[in-house]
């Protein structure tokens, strides 16, 4: 059976570095999802399909979200063409967007969600990524914190990635038990 590595959380828990290893370590590819955001500096050009409003009106997407200012969206041909290359695939999301994976795939989903022990960790993160005090102070409240809801908690395999070597401790045994 085809199954997707759902991973969401906070803005700096670490959820892109994780896919990245995932890709690096064990040739799992992510999904590539759709923004209108500017790519940030240094960020790779295939971090996303990178929009203009009006290409992003065009597509036709599985979900889509508001993120900010900005629009976000997954589509089921970028699922096909992630699990083409490997029966396993990552695909990082929002707490609207993982309700939306979950409720469709059901078990083919294995929802990670990812965090860090303190606020403070995540802001020192995002400062150090280059991110501007006004977007950090956004992204670490409200909606756009991306906090585990009642409805999702059921579904979610918490990992708490204060330390990388801890975290990758832990994803060799989640993809030794995906196999
Ligand atoms: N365990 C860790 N310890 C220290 N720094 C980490 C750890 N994991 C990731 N980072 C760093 O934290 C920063 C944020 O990580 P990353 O971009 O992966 O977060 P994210 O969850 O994808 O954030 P966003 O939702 O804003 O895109 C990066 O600079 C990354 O290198
Ligand atoms: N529901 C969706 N959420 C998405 C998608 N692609 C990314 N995201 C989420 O957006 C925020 C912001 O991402 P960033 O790269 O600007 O830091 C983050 O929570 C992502 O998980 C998508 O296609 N659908």
């Amino acid at each position: 059976m085809k199954k997707l590595i759902l991973i969401a959380g906070p803005s700096g828990a670490g959820k892109t570095t994780i896919s990245d290893y995932l890709w690096q370590q064990y040739q799992i590819p992510r999904v590539i999802t759709h923004t209108t955001r500017p790519k940030r500096q240094g960020e790779a050009s295939n971090s996303y399909y990178f929009e203009s409003d009006e290409s992003f009106a065009q597509l036709h997407l599985f979900e889509h979200v508001h993120y900010g200012a900005y629009q976000y969206g997954s589509s089921r041909e970028a699922l096909a063409k992630a699990w083409e290359k490997s029966d396993l695939a990552s695909l990082i999301v929002d707490i609207q967007g993982a309700e939306s994976y979950i409720e469709q795939l059901k078990e083919q989903v294995y929802f990670l969600y990812v965090t860090a022990s303190s606020l403070e960790k995540l802001r020192e993160r995002l400062l150090n990524r280059g991110d501007s005090v006004a977007s950090i102070n956004k992204r670490l409240q409200g909606k756009e914190l991306n906090e585990l809801s009642t409805k999702l908690k059921p579904f979610a395999h918490v990992l708490v990635n204060d330390d990388w070597q801890e975290t990758v401790a832990k994803l060799q045994e989640i993809i030794a038990g995906l196999d």
